[in-house]
Formats: C-alpha cells, sequence, structure tokens
C-alpha cells in the first residue's frame, strides 16, 4: 500500500494502530494528582472557587480551564478522505490522526468526536451545545453540500471559531502557491483568468477565497462533472455552483481552457487533458489537486508545456498542496487571540505568510525537510514543505494579528516579537530535530547493518527503516531470516540483504583485517576465525569495517557492557576521547541529556571534561544551547566528601580549555534543573536551567538514566554511543522497533556520533 512514496502494508498499519494502548490519542493530566490535598483542589471542594469565578465572569474559562487550547475535530464520517461516507464509526482514525497533528505541529490539544447523524440540523444542534468545553471546532470530513450548511449555520450560532479544513484548508494553501506562481509570472490577480474544476467542497472555498483575494468574479468559470457552470444552466445546479456561474459561451473544460492563466483542478483523476494544457496562455499554472492521483501529472504536464508551474496533493512531486501547512498554526493563532471566528482577513493573513516563508532563503538546519536538497524561491519550490519549523512562527503570528486588525480578537498580543519567540519555545526543538534527521534520511538514505537479525523487534526495525525510504537495512542472521520476515506478512523477504557469518564469502577478509588488530593484544588466528564465525556482533562489525555498511545497531540480545566489549575489538574509539553513552529525555517543552550513562565506571577529570564538550556538540546538533552541569549530592563543596575532587576538577579543567559553551558543577540535580534552586546560588555560571547532566559516575548514571526511561513521562533517545571512530549504536535490551529506527537514522546521519 502507498501513499505517495512511502510504502507500508495493511497489516503495518493496523499494528501501528493496535499496539500499546490502542489508537493514537490519551489524555494526561497537567497538574500534580499525587496527595489528597492536589485532590482536594482539582475536584471537590476545591473546584468550586473557579467555578464561581466562571459563573461570575465567562471569560475566566480561559484562564482556569483547558478550554482556551482545545479544538475539537468533528465529523459525521460523510466523506473520510477520498473514501466515500463509511460513517462516523469509521471516521475516527482519521480524526484522531488529525488530533494529534494539532499537537505535533502546534501544541494544540484537540480531541475528536464523531457524530452519528446524517441530519443537518441534528448536526448543528449537537455541535453548537459544544460551545462551553472548546476554544475552537474544527469540521472535518464532511460531505458536501451539508458541508456549506452545517458551516454556516454553525458560524452563526457560535462564538469561537468554526472551520470546516477541508474547505478552508485547502483554499488556504492553493491560496499561497497562486500568489507566489503570479509572482513568478509576474501576473496580478485582479487580471487573471482561471478555470476551476470541480464544484464541490475544495472548490468553492478555493474560489471564494481567491475572490475575497481580489480575482474578479467574471474571471473564474467553474466546471463540474458536466461541464462548465454558466449563467442559465438548469441541470445538476445548487446554490453554491450558482453563486459562481457566469455569462459565457464556454460549455466544455477545454473551451474554459483557451488563453486561461491558472487551472485549478479539485475534481479527480485525469481529467485534464495535455491538448486542454496546450490551449493555455504562456507561462499556465496548473494545479491538479485531486488525491491521490491528479487530474494530470506533472510528467504530462510539463511535457504538453514545459513553461508551466505545476502543484498537486502529492509529496513526491514538487509543490505539494497539504492541509498540514495550514490548520495547526491557524488554530495556533486563533486561539492566542480568543478569536470569535476566522473570517477571510485571517484566511488571507495565512496565505500570504505561507508564501512569503516560501520566498525566504532555507536555512541550512532546516534544508533536510526539503529533501536534504537546499531549495530556492523557483517554479519547482512556490509552497514551503510541511515539516519546515519556521511555520510556527510565521502563519500564527500572521493570523493573531489579522484576527485583532480586524476586531475579532478577544484578547491583544501587545508585543508579536516576545509572541514570536513563546511560539518558537512551546515546540521542543528536538522534535523538529528528529522529525528534519527522519527527513535527511530519506534525500539520503544509507546502508544500516542490523547486527541481531533474527530478533522480531530488529525485523520490525529493519523492515519500518526500509519501508520509511530512511535507507536499506542490512542484517546479519542465520538463513532463516527470510521465512520470519514472510511469516511478518513481508511481500517480498528475498529483497532483504542477509549476511550470515556460517557461509558468508567475506569471512576470510574479516578474519585477515581482524587478526592484524588483534595478534599483539594476544590473540591467535583461531580465536579470531571463531569470534568471526559465532559472534554476532564481531561479524557485523567486520561488516562495517569492510566497508558494507554506513552504520550498526546492535544491542537487543546482550548486556551493553558484552556487546560494547564484542564491538571495540573491531572499532576503535575517535581519537583520545573514550566514548560514552548519552541518553536523552524528550519532554513536551524540555530535553535534558545525561552522560555518561553506560561505559565507564568512574571518569577522570580528563574524561568528565571531554563528555560535556562531546555532549554539548551533540545537543548542539540536536537544536539545543548546551548548558552543562556536572551533578554530584554536593553542592560546591557542602557536603564534603572524599569522592568530589574528580567532578571538581573537571570543572577547572574546562576552565582551561577553550569552550564555546556554559558549565557549571559540581551540582546535585535539583540545583541544575530547578531555577528556584539556582537562585539560592547567585554566583552559578548558567544562564538558565541545565539541559546536559555529567554524571559523577557509571552507578548513578546509569541508574538514573534506567529509571528515568522506567518511571519517567518523558520519552527516552538512546542510549547514543557517543566517540566510536565509526556510525555504531548498541540499544538497549528493551529498545522497540521505532528506538532502534531512531537509532538508526541517527546515527546514519551523524547526528549522534
Ligand atoms: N490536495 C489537497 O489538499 C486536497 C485535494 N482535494 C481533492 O479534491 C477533490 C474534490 O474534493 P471535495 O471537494 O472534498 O469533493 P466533493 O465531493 O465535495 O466535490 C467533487 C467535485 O468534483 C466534481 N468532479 C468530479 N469528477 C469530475 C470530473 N471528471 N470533471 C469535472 N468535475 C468533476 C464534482 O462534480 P459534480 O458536482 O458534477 O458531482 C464535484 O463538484 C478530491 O479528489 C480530493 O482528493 C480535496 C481537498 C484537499
Ligand atoms: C486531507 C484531508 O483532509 C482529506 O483528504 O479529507
Ligand atoms: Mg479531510
Amino acid at each position: 500500500m502507498s501513499e505517495s512514496n512511502i510504502t507500508f502494508s495493511e497489516a503495518e498499519a493496523l499494528h501501528f494502530h493496535a499496539k500499546g494502548r490502542p489508537g493514537k490519542i490519551e489524555i494526561v493530566a497537567s497538574k500534580p494528582m499525587a496527595t489528597q490535598r492536589d485532590l482536594s483542589l482539582a475536584y471537590s471542594p476545591g473546584v468550586a472557587v473557579p467555578v464561581r469565578a466562571i459563573a461570575a465572569n465567562p471569560a475566566c474559562a480561559y484562564d482556569y480551564t483547558a478550554k482556551g487550547n482545545l479544538v475539537a475535530v468533528i465529523s459525521n464520517g460523510t466523506a473520510i478522505l477520498g473514501l466515500g461516507n463509511l460513517g462516523a464509526l469509521a471516521s475516527k482514525p482519521v480524526m484522531e490522526g488529525k488530533a494529534v497533528l494539532f499537537k505535533r505541529f502546534a501544541d494544540v490539544d484537540s480531541i475528536d468526536l464523531e457524530l452519528a447523524t446524517e441530519d443537518v440540523d441534528a448536526f448543528v444542534n449537537a455541535v453548537a451545545l459544544l460551545e462551553p468545553s472548546f476554544g475552537g471546532i474544527n469540521l472535518e470530513d464532511i460531505a458536501a453540500p451539508s458541508c456549506f450548511i452545517i458551516e454556516q449555520a454553525l458560524r452563526e450560532r457560535m462564538n469561537i471559531p468554526v472551520f470546516h479544513d477541508d474547505q478552508h484548508g485547502t483554499a488556504i494553501i492553493t491560496a499561497a502557491g497562486i500568489i507566489n506562481a503570479c509572482l513568478l509570472t509576474g501576473r496580478a490577480l485582479k487580471d487573471v483568468k482561471v478555470v476551476v474544476n470541480g464544484a464541490g467542497a475544495a472548490a468553492i472555498a478555493c474560489t471564494e477565497l481567491i475572490k475575497a483575494m481580489g480575482v474578479r468574479h467574471d474571471h473564474v468559470i467553474m466546471c463540474d462533472r458536466q461541464g462548465v457552470i454558466y449563467q442559465g444552466r438548469e441541470g445538476g445546479m445548487d446554490q453554491w455552483k450558482s453563486a459562481h456561474a457566469i455569462a459565457t459561451d464556454a460549455r466544455t473544460l477545454k473551451e474554459a481552457l483557451a488563453g486561461a492563466d491558472i487551472f485549478l483542478g479539485l475534481s479527480a483523476a485525469g481529467a485534464l487533458k495535455p491538448d486542454m494544457v496546450t490551449d493555455m496562455a504562456a507561462q499556465p499554472i496548473i494545479f491538479a489537486m485531486a488525491n491521490p492521483d491528479p487530474e494530470i501529472l506533472p510528467t504530462e504536464a510539463k511535457a504538453a508545456r514545459p513553461d508551466a508551474i505545476v502543484a498537486t496533493g502529492r509529496s513526491d512531486y514538487p509543490n505539494q498542496v497539504n492541509n498540514v501547512l495550514g490548520f495547526p498554526f491557524i488554530f495556533r493563532g486563533a486561539l492566542d487571540v480568543r478569536a470569535t471566528t476566522i473570517n477571510d482577513e485571517m484566511k488571507i493573513a495565512a496565505a500570504h505568510a505561507i508564501a512569503e516563508l516560501a520566498r525566504q532563503q532555507v536555512p541550512e538546519e532546516v534544508a533536510a525537510a526539503y529533501g536534504g536538497k537546499a531549495q530556492s524561491f523557483g517554479p519547482d519550490y512556490i509552497i514551503p514543505a510541511p515539516f519546515d519549523p519556521r511555520l510556527m512562527e510565521m502563519v500564527p503570528t500572521a493570523v493573531a494579528q489579522a484576527a485583532m486588525d480586524s476586531g475579532v480578537a478577544q484578547k491583544g498580543i501587545e508585543d508579536m516579537a516576545a509572541y514570536r519567540m513563546a511560539l518558537r519555545a512551546r515546540m521542543n526543538p528536538t522534535t523538529s530535530v528528529l522529525t528534519l534527521a527522519y527527513e535527511a534520511a530519506r534525500a539520503n538514505p544509507r546502508r544500516v547493518i542490523f547486527a541481531e537479525g533474527e530478533e522480531e523487534v530488529v525485523l520490525r526495525a529493519a523492515v519500518a527503516f526500509r519501508e520509511g525510504g530512511y535507507g536499506i537495512p542490512v542484517l546479519v542472521g542465520r538463513d532463516d531470516v527470510h521465512d520470519r520476515l514472510r511469516a511478518m506478512g513481508v511481500a517480498d523477504p528475498e529483497s532483504y540483504e542477509v549476511h550470515n557469518s556460517r557461509n558468508s564469502p567475506l569471512v576470510p577478509r574479516m578474519i585477515d583485517h581482524l587478526y592484524a588488530r588483534l595478534q599483539r593484544r594476544g590473540y591467535l588466528a583461531r580465536e579470531v576465525e571463531r569470534m568471526v564465525k559465532q559472534d554476532r556482533n564481531t561479524f557485523a562489525a567486520a561488516l562495517l569495517a569492510l566497508g558494507e555498511g554506513d552504520a550498526l545497531i546492535s544491542g537487543v540480545t546482550r548486556p551493553y557492557a558484552q556487546t560494547y566489549s564484542q564491538l571495540r575489538r573491531v572499532i576503535d574509539a575517535a581519537g583520545a576521547v573514550t566514548p560514552f553513552g548519552m541518553h536523552v529525555l524528550v519532554g513536551q517543552s524540555h530535553t535534558v541529556f545525561m552522560a555518561d550513562t553506560t561505559v565507564t565506571e568512574r571518569p577522570t577529570a580528563t574524561q568528565l571534561a571531554d563528555i560535556a564538550e562531546h555532549a554539548a556538540a551533540v545537543a548542539r546538533r540536536m537544536g539545543h544551547e548546551p548548558r552543562v552541569a556536572f551533578l554530584s549530592y554536593s553542592n560546591f563543596g557542602n557536603p564534603e566528601g572524599k569522592w568530589l575532587d574528580n567532578v571538581r576538577d573537571a570543572v577547572t579543567l574546562l576552565d582551561q580549555r577553550q569552550t564555546d559553551f556554559e558549565y557549571e558543577g559540581e551540582m546535585s540535580p535539583d540545583v541544575a534543573l530547578n531555577p528556584a534552586m539556582a537562585d539560592k546560588y547567585p554566583f552559578i555560571r548558567l544562564s538558565g536551567p541545565a539541559n546536559i547532566l555529567v554524571m559523577p559516575g557509571l552507578q548513578s548514571a546509569n541508574l538514573s538514566a534506567k529509571l528515568l526511561r522506567e518511571l519517567g513521562g518523558d520519552s527516552v533517545i538512546g542510549p547514543i554511543l557517543v566517540g566510536m571512530d565509526q556510525p555504531v549504536q548498541i540499544a538497549p535490551m528493551s529498545a522497540t522497533a521505532s528506538d532502534l529506527v531512531t537509532l538508526a537514522v541517527l546515527s546514519a546521519g551523524g547526528i549522534a556520533r
């Protein structure tokens, strides 16, 4: 099964949704619920206080409840994606998906609600009654023409934003692309002649928005299955089509397109033929947006008209019209000013902000979102990529400003620069860096050796790694690996590369390579032969050493220290630094790096200083300005202890080195992480809470990391092995398939090294 260039099996899609907690969404308390006192405050009797406050002043609901950051994604399932009317219950996976996209892209909390009715009045009444609960309503996948009636009625009845994303999300991104295509071809919106093919939810909304932006009513010809919608046509009409009917002699799409500047397709696959494109004006603008197959393929359009600018809904061609560029950020801006609606001014501001972003230079750290190629504004880049983290700053600010200017904001933002900073801080940079690392891997797929190819979790990771387009898995295992893949439902198991140490023709070269390294460490040739043939980590590392892969992942079948020492026989440390392990703890708004959590039992002062320097470099690559705390149970010598010298000496050593990051110590974790505690030591040289914790010894480090992994609310990446001469990563024995894929991507991409 495929959605553009990403492939997956039906079994995988079901497994993704079923694994762990079924579905994609859960609710997490944002306040402590630990003590009787917490409960008394959260619920009765404490909760009575905000109840009375809200009753006296309804605006207080934004201060005392989640309303102000909560959007309902509501559907009746009558037009689920391009799948048709499959009912409310079947639409739930899509609506849950939309809810999590709100969270992922713009930190908007969202919940899906599926209403089992096709009756317009019943639907409207049910949604209108929900106004107290939410800051906004995203209507989704509701069939035309009911969607128009429902949205209109709800916009009139409700005093919070109601936004049918299939209409307006599409329209906003389309409008952004049109603005840029017109700029590139020297056209003004007031002059362009447009043909819209399709007269459904998306087409009507796109047409209304471009008209609101200045395209003339009599310059737009709309077509449906019966051809041109002209004034006086009687068959197949409704009030929404009639509103766009014009006086024209054209009766077919081909006639309408003669001399037209822009084609907007929101209809069906293949509806636009090459000979129709030939008749369009010079440098025609062709948006063929039917999903999953466009009205015309970009290759066909360009063959007919090499001067055309072409956009589609697909990610495997340039200029993708994708709603996720819009809805999360539009609601973010609307919620932040407590807008009562999302009006045309806000939609147009969003379109201009998205268009403007495509015209800006792509910074190097964002280039991965564009497939690793530095993009510059031009015919193949008129719309930004969905993973561009700059969207989170550009779009909400524009939408919020437009809401204020047009008088629908209930709360102003005085300092837009500060708001922009707050938006940036809202997203943990680690999330963006991971996303970009995945995109970079897709742009530059590498060969990753999975040393434990007989483990199901490893095979799942290898399949996900390959199917995600991140690279080519090279599996180490016995001959039945292909059978195992087949049993997992993989359609073409034989296409996976498997190396078996029992019969690999590479074994003699591996033995030579390894014996040359180990003979002066006392190893006998037959010992080396036995290791290569019998120890999968030695064999896998030798594959890496011989250039059969670009990176190596192992760890799920043996304790960490054993895997590490097996790999170290073959792979050196990089330079003089002792390799070390680093856990990365990722929360919604913070990331903390902790090291050395895996290798050296009692690091020397020099090793601690080295760890700080290398950990700082990895943190920078992951988007964080490093602030290192050297941890201890003691704060600056209080209490005194006999094991503190290494830690204190490490700080002194860094004082003597040329470093470009903040560090401080020795200090306890609460002083490192809690600003109120840090205030008790006003001389501390950190400008904020530490984000790199250099641990005094392996006991405390490894225990802390494992405790946090098992008990903590954060997600944990790693441990990442830093300081090896080649990209090698050792996963924990508890690793999931997605943990392994993340390590593979970070390792092959050079972020973890
Ligand atoms: N890329 C993107 O971001 C988006 C793409 N889309 C795509 O746009 C298309 C329409 O979606 P939506 O508006 O929700 O659907 P609707 O069902 O509301 O409307 C479909 C419209 O297309 C018309 N149509 C269908 N086939 C043809 C044809 N061969 N020639 C001319 N007109 C035709 C229909 O005509 P009639 O009225 O005569 O039945 C109808 O007016 C879909 O393919 C969808 O995937 C939609 C949203 C976003
Ligand atoms: C993308 C989307 O919202 C749809 O196809 O319905
Ligand atoms: Mg939809």
